[in-house]
């Protein structure tokens, strides 16, 4: 207020009324010149901004903020993060800060009081714009054929529909197809399992069977093992007693073997074994898969076992070391996940497993005690989504003159099956309402928090969500951003996450959670708590972690609960989730894409199962990511049933998510008019929140670190022909720190195929002292080394860490510890 009462209506800008033009000094002549020329250029900008940045008020940094971030950022990042100190306000811990006269604009009061700024004798933090230089989407005209399409799908792996189509016709006995329809709730097959027991049951060929995700491959090869054990026995018993045995007993011997890759996998495949056979429950069932005392599987096989499922590790060992096990009567071998079981390595002790069933069975042939009709070769049935060359292998390994078993639906395919192509026969499920979203590395983070919160914004619409993840380590520090209290820096005492139930059993008394203070990444025995992000006042989000890291009865117990829970629940897990796993989910985020394209149609179909609705969304960055919306196009064509895969930006995931999907109540400012928040501002304070919390503990920062790092190693593990897409030296450094609340690219990192010294992220442009050559090449300046990679370097890097990460798995696998990139 002036002495004669007038008020004056005008806002003192940011970096004060006058402002010295700043002096250049040292570096070459070029970036003086740069730097000068963007002070200038910033001098004039602020002139015409100041005025709307006073408008959203002169204390509300986020309003000054989203003013910067609406209108075209003022200087260049480069500038930002070295320029002269007068040219832009320096942002310090979510406040900013004028350099040139020091008077700090205050943004968060409490923020500093928790003791964040930083301290005078070290180099200010400085923090780039959210939205600012991102890279441009090369899809963001959609052409009108790639417009969302609703056109409801007949989904393709239900069961048939036809009154034609029942358990029975196929030849099934009526007592396994009322237990199928009364105690497991399945009226009809699926076309896969129609074709596979009406083969299986006919002939005594061996089989290679592909169909798709979630389409019921299981049951199409138990049921007829099941009913021709169950033949078996109605057969001994219609004999004379004294031509041999009555029936099947306990110790006739072991029928059938079931392998597949994982324990998990072996686990869910003896549940529905299970299930099965309580229509005939003489038949015994058995497991030999790991993770438990040897003495423990022995001890259960000595009893007698007729249907085994085992991993090839572990059976391969009791083929060498338990003299009890006789798999003389062995006639049914499946291998299940064929891909996956050459892909983890297995090849060795596959061909051990059907070497040593050979020998036995050709030494039992002559014997008397032979099982009377028991047929006289063993079947083998290999289950592969894929027909890779691996895939190939495996079955010059273990099959003679299979038939090959494919499930389509399409009238067309169902004349001619021999002109089904390999590729034709996997496919994601037509129902599946496939999306991408384009995000820049600097929004991902904030873009994954939206979309989770837009999912569990009503409780109903999503219940259950996976999101996967490249490594463990990125998925223990997202885990533990989504369980933690983000703007716990506001109050006086930090919260702990709440841990909904006690995971295992197991625990011991090194993991209880409570003891850990919450300043601390959550301890890995902790691997389900309430989301505090996520969770409404309507209803709570739980949310889960998964990967190989952690000890198999954990893994198995989260799985389990993750299963079991009707209440929303997420689940981020690696790609240990990926394959076989029976959880049908609503929605699949692929927040880190596949390392293969196999890899993602096994992610997509843990939705969309047996017939039912789902929804997929991966999510890829700007610039050559985007290129693989044609691979993933590549695998269902529109006059296959398909549909097309839509597309979103983060701006609309952003909005969507902090704006709309907001409270009903929108805040009123102090006229009493609904307070205008653009998703910019909301996302910037998401971002600061989360960076807040991060640095509120060297132990965090530490695991953001990991994870970044970790991330990248996995980055550089993409298959050779998809790596055009996910080109590691395409990999902007210091935007994709900023989704894992780092403000810059932790240093002294050693990343394959980028350069050493500053980096992607570290030299742009003159000021920084790097300049270019002339053919725009970098070159080193006095002021920093950019240490070149010789050509072809970045590649044998990538190379060397590729193969360092498989050899790793390998190990981790062999100890039974891990069976993915189990990174850092
Ligand atoms: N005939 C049926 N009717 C209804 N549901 C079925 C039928 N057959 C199987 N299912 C259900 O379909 C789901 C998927 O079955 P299953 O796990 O065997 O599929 P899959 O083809 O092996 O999938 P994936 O390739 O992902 O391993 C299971 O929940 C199972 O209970």
């Amino acid at each position: 207020m002036a002495d004669n009462g007038m008020l004056l209506n005008f806002s003192i800008p940011d970096d004060g009324f006058v402002r010295p033009a700043p002096t250049f000094k040292g570096g070459r002549w070029k970036d003086r010149l740069t730097a000068k020329k963007a002070a200038q250029h910033w001098q004039q900008k602020t002139a015409t901004t100041t005025g709307n940045g006073a408008a959203s008020g002169a204390n509300s940094v986020s309003g000054i903020r989203a003013n910067r971030l609406r209108q075209s950022p003022p200087v260049s990042e480069e500038e930002e993060f070295i320029g002269p100190s007068a040219v832009k306000r320096q942002r310090v811990d979510g406040e900013f800060k004028p350099a040139s006269n020091g008077n700090a604009t205050p943004n968060n009061a409490k923020g500093r009081s928790n003791g964040h700024e930083t301290p005078r004798n070290q180099p200010k933090q400085i923090i780039s714009s959210l939205f600012t230089y991102n890279p441009k989407s090369i899809t963001k005209e959609l052409p009108q054929s790639e417009a969302v399409d609703e056109t409801p799908v007949e989904p393709s792996n239900a069961p048939l529909s036809s009154e034609l189509d029942t358990f029975t016709s196929l030849g099934l006995s009526t007592t396994i197809a009322s237990h199928l329809l009364n105690k497991m709730d399945m009226k009809a097959p699926t076309a896969i399992q129609k074709k596979t027991i009406t083969q299986l049951l006919k002939d005594d060929s061996d089989a290679l069977i592909q169909a798709e995700t979630g389409s019921g491959k299981t049951l199409a090869y138990l049921l007829p093992i099941v009913q021709r054990i169950m033949e078996l026995s109605s057969f001994m018993k219609k004999r004379k007693a004294d031509d041999g045995p009555d029936a099947i007993h306990r110790d006739s011997g072991l029928f059938a073997i079931i392998l597949a890759p994982t324990r998990e996998l072996s686990k869910q495949i003896a549940v529905v074994l299970e299930r099965l056979i309580r229509c005939a429950h003489w038949i015994v069932p058995g497991t030999v898969i790991g993770g438990e005392k040897k003495q423990s599987e022995k001890a259960r096989l000595r009893k007698g076992v007729h249907i085994l499922v085992a991993t090839p590790g572990r059976l391969a060992d009791h083929l060498e070391h338990t003299e009890r096990l006789d798999v003389s009567n062995v006639r049914w071998l499946v291998l299940d996940e064929g891909d996956r079981l050459m892909e983890l390595g297995f090849e060795k002790e596959i061909q051990k497993i059907i070497g040593n069933l050979n020998l036995r069975m050709r030494a039992r042939k002559d014997s008397k005690d032979m099982i009377p009709g028991l047929p006289s070769k063993r079947m083998t049935y290999l289950c592969s989504a894929t027909m890779k060359t691996d895939v190939q292998r495996l079955g010059e390994i273990s099959l003679k003159e299979a038939t090959l078993i494919q499930a389509d639906t399409s009238d067309e395919a169902q004349k001619d099956d021999e002109t089904i192509s390999e590729d034709r026969a996997f496919l994601a499920p037509a129902q599946l309402k496939q999306s991408y979203a384009t995000v820049p590395a600097k929004l991902r983070l904030v873009s994954l928090l939206s979309f989770l919160k837009r999912a569990f914004a009503r409780k109903g619409s999503v219940m259950k969500v996976i999101v996967f993840i490249s490594c463990a380590d990125s998925v223990d520090f997202h885990f533990d951003i989504l369980t933690s209290q983000l703007d716990a820096e506001e109050h006086s005492e930090i919260e702990e996450p709440k841990v909904v139930q006690e995971p295992t059993k197991q625990r011991d008394s090194k993991s209880q959670p409570s003891k850990t203070p919450q300043s601390n990444p959550t301890v890995l025995a902790v691997t389900h708590a309430e989301s505090s992000v996520l969770s409404q006042k309507t209803h709570n989000v739980t949310t889960y972690r998964l990967h190989g890291s952690l000890p198999q009865a954990l893994r198995t117990s989260t799985l389990a609960h993750f299963t079991k829970n009707t209440e929303p629940s997420l689940l981020l897990a690696t790609d240990v989730a990926s394959r076989g796993l029976d959880v049908n989910v609503d929605l699949v985020i692929e927040f880190d894409p596949a390392f293969a394209r196999e890899d993602h149609l096994h992610r997509i179909g843990r939705t969309a199962r047996a017939g039912r609705d789902g929804r997929a969304c991966i999510f890829l960055m700007p610039g050559c990511e985007e290129g693989y919306v044609d691979i993933l196009k590549g695998d269902r064509k529109d006059s296959e049933g398909g549909h097309h895969i839509s597309r979103q930006d983060a701006e609309e995931i952003l909005r969507k998510g902090l704006v709309d999907s907001g409270p009903s109540k929108p805040t009123l400012n102090k006229y009493g008019k609904p307070e205008k928040v653009s998703y910019a501002d909301k996302a910037t304070e998401l971002q600061l929140a989360v960076e807040r919390w991060a640095m509120a503990s060297p132990a965090r920062l530490e695991s953001a670190r990991r994870a970044y790092q970790s991330h990248i190693r996995a980055y550089a593990t993409h298959i050779a022909t998809e790596r055009g897409y996910f080109d590691i030296k395409q990999l902007h450094l210091g935007h994709l720190a900023k989704a894992f609340a780092l403000r810059e690219k932790p240093s002294g990192m050693k990343v394959p195929g980028q350069r050493t010294g500053a980096g992607r992220d570290g030299g742009r442009g003159g000021a920084k002292g790097v300049g270019r050559n002339d053919k725009g090449e970098r070159k080193s300046t006095r002021k920093m080394q950019v240490v070149e990679s010789q050509p072809g370097e970045a590649e044998e890097e990538a190379a060397k860490m590729r193969k360092a990460v498989r050899a790793r798995e390998k190990f981790m696998r062999g100890a039974g510890v891990a069976d993915e990139f189990n990174l850092g």
